[in-house]
């Protein structure tokens, strides 16, 4: 496949998620023609991509692919501004020659992305009157004159980096949760404001549990004889009271008793008590079968109402639900990773689906400790991982005070991988083996001690099968369009990119491919030693071994899977590159260096830049 041709899918692509009528009939034929495109809003320079305007044009729909524009590696201006897009920021890690990025006034959700971070070309940056939330990463870059991230939904204390300090506070007002310079609004004080309102965060919005108890409270508020003629409204509004937070709850309490009391003067008091002890009644019952969680192992040491009057935090909306961080009563952390887009399996099935994860215990695999159902909810319940996820750690605070990733974790967490995959693979225990089916560095999280918990296995068993295709990692193989299974070898190939994207600190590309393409090619060209991140490439010793690592990495991204090794060979060759640096170590103490290159460094590194 050409760039022109990878160029041409990714505009195509976006062309896809807008569904206007005017691109749809404009963009045809070849995109560049030498300098020119007579493609509406494309500019081209020596047949590449440079610049897409597409400002005012009534564009709707969500680009689902965050990596959509991956190929185009030229684009230097983007502009969507003033039109009517959702979803998330688009990933632009491989946008590197982005100058100009104006997103603003669209419909846009979730976080800034980290990857504008790495853009050290980046001049105008403008994400003003959206619906982003989160925090805004920590900007420096000085090629940056323009920025704007007013009129969002933004939280937390501004970075207080030389660059986004330099902006004056209009860049910045209309985020209701924004803290810090130079808006002088002072984050402690918000946040103590907050905390309040933190408190039942999870449970206030997800749990049918929750409302009913809300409607007893509400009960006790009421006459008996009010019930009946309120009942249907009573419920709309407690769930709306409960999502509001308790304090509004008493409020609206107060303000629902008065009006239905004027309400219902005129009513028939023993059709409504009646009505009413039924469905109290069923209430009660429903409260007692919702209530329970179920846990893997013992009782867990909590049960849902210290889930729910745990306070929590949103950590991320993943592929197939969210995740929240809730911090138990008694100290624990834990996550709760509430499903959607499930598969419909009856409760029975559901059940023996889950147990079946629940039993896989592996020092690398991060143990599934409960979870709840209810036909409207479904939850899973994790311990947190402090040290985050490993796409953080490899890509996040890049430029900043990032504590160095240095090659022995990043070995660690290779041989734990694949460890936990072999694992997978090898279960005696399963009728047939369940491949994870999603392997990538989001899903791989770090303990305190920084050991690999991979998670996300087996989600396969769960989530729809047409949404899986669409969504996970393994349904991106070059095989999959062939074949339309995934299979052991896919998580060959997903780790495969893993190790890519350790060895070189870039994200693989929307289909893994373009990594794997642009490393063949170095190794081919004999630059391989660019291809290596820079954060582990100083440190001279260990090259022949990244070097191995890249060899295996390249093994396992092979397009026929048959030419890919089993994952028992995987940890054999990770293990022995691990031992073999090890060794080094041991007998070569004297030379062990300093990875993050910051003492005598430079004195080793190594030229890896022809
Ligand atoms: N047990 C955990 N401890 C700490 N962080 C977690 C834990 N589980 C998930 N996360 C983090 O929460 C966020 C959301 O996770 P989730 O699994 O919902 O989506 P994802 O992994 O980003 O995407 P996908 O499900 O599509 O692979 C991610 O950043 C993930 O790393």
């Amino acid at each position: 496949e050409t760039v022109a041709q990878r160029e041409h899918d990714a505009l195509t692509a976006l062309k896809l998620s807008f569904g206007n009528p005017l691109l749809s009939a404009n963009w045809s034929g070849s995109q560049c023609s030498t300098n020119r495109s007579t493609w509406f809003g494309i500019g081209c320079t020596d047949n590449r991509v440079t610049s897409i305007a597409l400002q005012g044009l009534g564009l709707s729909g969500r680009i689902d692919d965050p990596l959509t524009l991956a190929p185009l590696t030229e684009l230097a201006l983007l502009s969507l501004r003033n039109n009517l897009i959702s979803g998330p920021v688009l990933n632009f890690s491989f946008n590197l020659k982005l100058a100009s990025l104006d997103l603003s006034k669209n419909s846009l959700t979730g976080p800034i992305s980290d990857s504008l971070l790495r853009l050290d070309k980046l001049e105008l940056l403008q994400l003003s009157d959206n619906k982003l939330n989160g925090s805004i990463p920590p900007f420096n870059q000085t090629s940056l004159k323009a920025f704007n991230v007013s009129n969002n939904n933004l939280t937390g204390e501004i970075p207080t980096t030389t660059i986004l300090q330099s902006f004056n506070q209009s860049s910045y007002l209309g985020n209701p949760g924004l803290c810090g310079e130079p808006i002088s609004i002072s984050c402690q004080s918000l946040e103590s404001a907050n905390d309040n309102n933190a408190k039942n965060r999870l449970g206030l919005s997800s749990l049918n549990y929750l409302f009913i108890v809300a409607d007893f409270v509400l009960f006790l508020a009421l006459s008996w004889s009010l019930f009946a003629l309120y009942s249907k409204t009573r419920e709309c509004k407690a769930i709306a009271n409960v999502r509001k937070g308790a304090g509004e709850a008493d409020k609206n309490r107060d303000v629902e008793a008065n009006s239905v009391q004027n309400s219902i003067q005129d009513s028939v008091q023993e059709r409504v008590q009646n009505s009413m002890q039924i469905s109290i009644q069923r209430r009660v019952e429903a409260a007692e079968e919702t209530r329970k969680l179920t846990f893997m192992k013992g009782d867990g040491g909590f049960d849902l109402d210290n889930l729910l009057k745990s306070s929590a935090e949103g950590l991320g909306k993943g592929s197939f639900g969210s995740c929240y961080k809730a911090a138990l009563d008694d100290g624990r952390v834990i996550v709760v990773k509430r499903l959607r887009d499930l598969r419909p399996l009856t409760k029975e099935e559901f059940i023996q689906n889950v147990s079946f994860l629940g039993a896989l215990e592996h020092p690398n695999l991060m143990p599934l400790l409960g979870y709840y159902y209810s036909p409207e909810e479904k939850l899973l319940v994790y311990n947190f991982a402090t040290k985050g996820n490993l796409f953080n750690r490899i890509h996040r605070g890049r430029g900043t005070n990032r504590i160095p990733f240095k090659w022995s974790s990043r070995l660690a967490v290779a041989v734990g991988v694949a460890r936990a995959v072999e694992y997978l693979h090898l279960n005696a225990a399963a009728p047939t083996v369940i491949p994870h089916g999603n392997l990538r560095s989001p899903n791989v999280l770090l303990d305190e001690d920084d050991v690999a918990k991979v998670s996300d296995y087996g989600l396969i068993l769960l989530v729809a099968p047409s949404l899986a295709a669409q969504r996970m990692a393994a349904y991106r193989t070059p095989e999959y369009d062939q074949q339309r299974k995934v299979s052991k070898m896919s998580d060959v190939w997903s780790y495969g990119c893993l190790l890519l994207e350790l060895l070189t600190g870039r994200s693989p590309g929307p289909k893994g491919v373009e990594l794997h393409h642009w490393v063949h090619r170095a190794v081919r060209e004999e630059w391989t030693g660019e291809v290596l991140d820079r954060e582990i490439a100083t440190q001279r010793e260990a090259v022949k071994g990244m070097f191995d690592l890249l060899k295996l990495a390249l093994s396992c991204c092979e397009a026929s899977p048959e030419k890919r090794p089993q994952m028992g060979e995987v940890v054999t060759a990770v293990e022995t590159i691990k031992n073999s640096m090890e060794e080094n170590d041991s007998t070569d103490r004297s030379s062990s260096m300093d990875e993050s290159g910051s003492s005598n460094g430079s004195s080793r590194t190594i030229r890896y830049i022809r």
